[in-house]
């Protein structure tokens, strides 16, 4: 199956746009080539009309006085009304049977940038503007459709038509009516171009104002509760009216260059046909034409004129169309900065070990965020790591997860060098409880099910059993079926926790990673959650980042974080003798721990950090 070409650079988009949807138009060959036979039949009868009408001009001009209505060229008549139904016919028909091509093309072209989009990197989507992309993939799929259907149907077509009628005309009249039809095209061509170019930037001024209107807005929706808190809708109007007035001005610029360009291509279709009309004029003076002959050149002009006038829309759009689909191709160009190698083969995942050796890694070369990391985690072991906030526990997970790959050392699984195997396989053998869980604006049962989505129903209550939310699930009018809202909104932190764990475990992996997947519920919740979870990781690798302390005496291992190192680890009683950095935050939690309310036990500190 042809693909198109998935990597264009900047430089040559221009062009090498119209190159990515050859593709398309050889696999759909038979429909396309239909469509081309209904273009030539449609071209045949346009060039057709003006000679019927000529005929007809003749023989009601050489009736003279007998009965009109016997001696009317009926047939032509008729012939005229046939032709011109059969014209229009062909053009919807070329249409429709085309319109299959340019949506697959559209459809193909869309799915691959989607793919892409999924492929890129944490900071590609750490850095996007949601709103500013969806508009650009938006504008360059549709400028696919015009591209391909003005390509094939207009640009070529009108070009032929214009020499078939430059011949026609020099061989039954004049060859100056083909140097005034010629010259004219040329003209109005050059000026077009020239226009055109110098328009460009116009346009892409006005696509750059839009995105950024757009990006504005959503973004502004998207925090509307953050907005409401510091009350600054006003704040948010003002920054969007600013840019809404950056698009007005792009809109006016963009309006006049038009005007220019309208006004000087009407301007030398104008004198194309005063010249020709004159010429016919005085050859009709002259005896050398009849009146047929100069209504056939007014028709002729007239039928040039309309396609070379809808040529110059065609050209003016087809700039912006590529102007479009490069901006959205360029995000083709964007490689994902953690890629599989060629051919890396699926993690085996034996027992579940995993291994940080000397690990390095920094966010942007300026600053280091973890040095020197090393430790390992033995199989079903529940590993805790704690420290104070920013000293880098969820990088940890992060280059775990391989969102970002290690500048130095390694991260192994079973002896596996992750970034030796595919992502794919990676992340299949990691679950992951989120520090703030999002969800999909669907119902809990498909926010559950995400985990593993063709598990069954029972098995997705079992999750939602195991993640202690069925007693919130029932007192819910349409249970399982409720909608979360946009991003979970309309669930408490602590219930949208509760979803994310039961869509991890539904997962079943081998490695589970808990990064203060509590940190939301309150304590009694947390218990109950934590005893399902101790349960459920005795078949599994456990890593869990915690605040609160309580949570994690009972891990194998506890390893302590700051700035990127790891100070210590041990068990909790080890740690406690040593009576070093994790003994202070301990007894730390402790002093400063106040009571929650409806706790029934004021066991559990609260880790606080150095
Ligand atoms: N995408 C990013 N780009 C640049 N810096 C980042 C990025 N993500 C995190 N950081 C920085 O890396 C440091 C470590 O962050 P990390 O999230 O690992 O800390 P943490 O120990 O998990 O903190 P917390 O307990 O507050 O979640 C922080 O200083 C943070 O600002």
């Amino acid at each position: 199956m042809p693909r198109p070409k998935s990597t264009v650079s900047l430089d040559e988009v221009h062009w090498g746009a119209l190159k990515t949807l050859f593709p398309y138009l050889l696999e759909f060959r038979r429909a396309v080539a239909l469509a081309l036979l209904c273009l030539i039949g449609a071209k045949v009868a346009g060039v057709t009309l003006p000679f019927i009408l000529k005929h007809i001009v003749d023989d009601l001009d050489n009736v003279g006085g007998l009965a009109q209505a016997v001696a009317l060229p009926l047939g032509l008549l008729l012939a005229y009304g046939a032709v011109r139904f059969s014209s229009t016919l062909f053009g919807e028909l070329r249409d429709t049977i085309f319109g299959r091509v340019t949506e697959r093309a559209q459809r193909r072209v869309g799915l691959e940038v989607f793919q892409h989009l999924h492929k890129l990197d944490l900071d590609f989507h750490l850095d996007r503007r949601t709103g500013g992309l969806s508009r650009d993939i938006e504008r360059g799929n549709s400028g696919i459709g015009f591209l391909m259907r003005f390509m094939v149907f207009n640009i070529v077509p009108t070009l032929v038509e214009i020499a078939m009628v430059a011949g026609l005309l020099w061989w039954n009249y004049s060859g100056v009516f083909a140097l005034v039809v010629v010259s004219a095209v040329v003209v109005y061509i050059s000026f077009s171009v020239v226009a055109t170019e110098w328009r460009t930037r116009f346009v892409r001024a006005l696509n750059e104002a839009e995105s950024q209107a757009s990006s504005r807005a959503v973004d502004s929706l998207l925090n509307y509760e953050t907005v409401k808190y510091f009350a600054n809708e006003r704040h948010e109007s003002s920054h969007y009216d600013r840019e809404l007035a950056v698009w007005e001005r792009a809109r006016r610029k963009n309006r006049l260059s038009l005007f220019s360009l309208n006004t000087g291509q009407a301007l030398i279709i104008a004198i194309a046909m005063c010249a020709a009309m004159v010429l016919a004029a005085m050859g009709v003076v002259k005896g050398k034409m009849t009146i047929g002959d100069f209504v056939l050149v007014n028709a002729f002009m007239m039928q040039i004129f309309i396609p070379l006038n809808f040529l110059g829309f065609v050209y003016r759009e087809m700039k912006g169309a590529l102007a479009n689909i490069e901006k959205m191709f360029s995000l083709l160009t964007v490689k994902p900065a953690v890629a599989d190698t060629p051919g890396a083969p699926s993690l085996q995942v034996r027992e579940g070990r995993i291994d940080f050796e000397a690990v390095q890694f920094g966010y942007n070369d300026s600053r280091e965020i973890l040095s020197q990391v090393s430790f390992s985690v033995l199989p079903r072991q529940k590993v805790a790591i704690v420290g104070a906030s920013g000293a880098g526990k969820s990088t940890l997970f992060k280059l775990l997860f391989r969102f970002y790959d290690a500048s130095g050392g390694a991260i192994r699984i079973d002896g596996q060098d992750i970034r030796s195997i595919s992502q794919e396989s990676l992340r299949r053998a990691i679950g992951v409880v989120p520090q703030d869980a999002v969800l999909f604006n669907q119902s809990i049962r498909e926010n559950v099910r995400y985990g593993r989505v063709d598990a069954t129903d029972e098995e997705v209550m079992a999750a939602i059993r195991h993640a202690q939310l069925a007693d919130f699930v029932e007192q819910l009018p349409q249970g399982v079926d409720t909608l979360v809202g946009e991003r979970g909104l309309k669930l408490s932190g602590g219930e949208k926790q509760r979803v994310a764990i039961a869509r991890a475990l539904l997962k079943k992996p081998p490695i589970m990673i808990f990064d203060e997947a509590t940190s939301s519920l309150d304590s009694r919740s947390e218990r109950g959650i934590v005893a399902s979870l101790q349960e459920i990781a005795r078949e599994q690798t456990t890593l869990v980042i915690a605040h609160r302390l309580s949570t994690v005496v009972d891990a194998d291992k506890i390893l302590v974080m700051d700035q990127g190192r790891i100070v210590e680890q041990g068990s909790h009683g080890q740690l406690l003798e040593q009576d070093s950095h994790y003994a202070m935050l301990w007894r730390m939690q402790q002093q400063e721990r106040t009571p929650v309310m409806g706790e029934e036990s004021p066991e559990a500190p609260q880790f606080v950090g150095p």
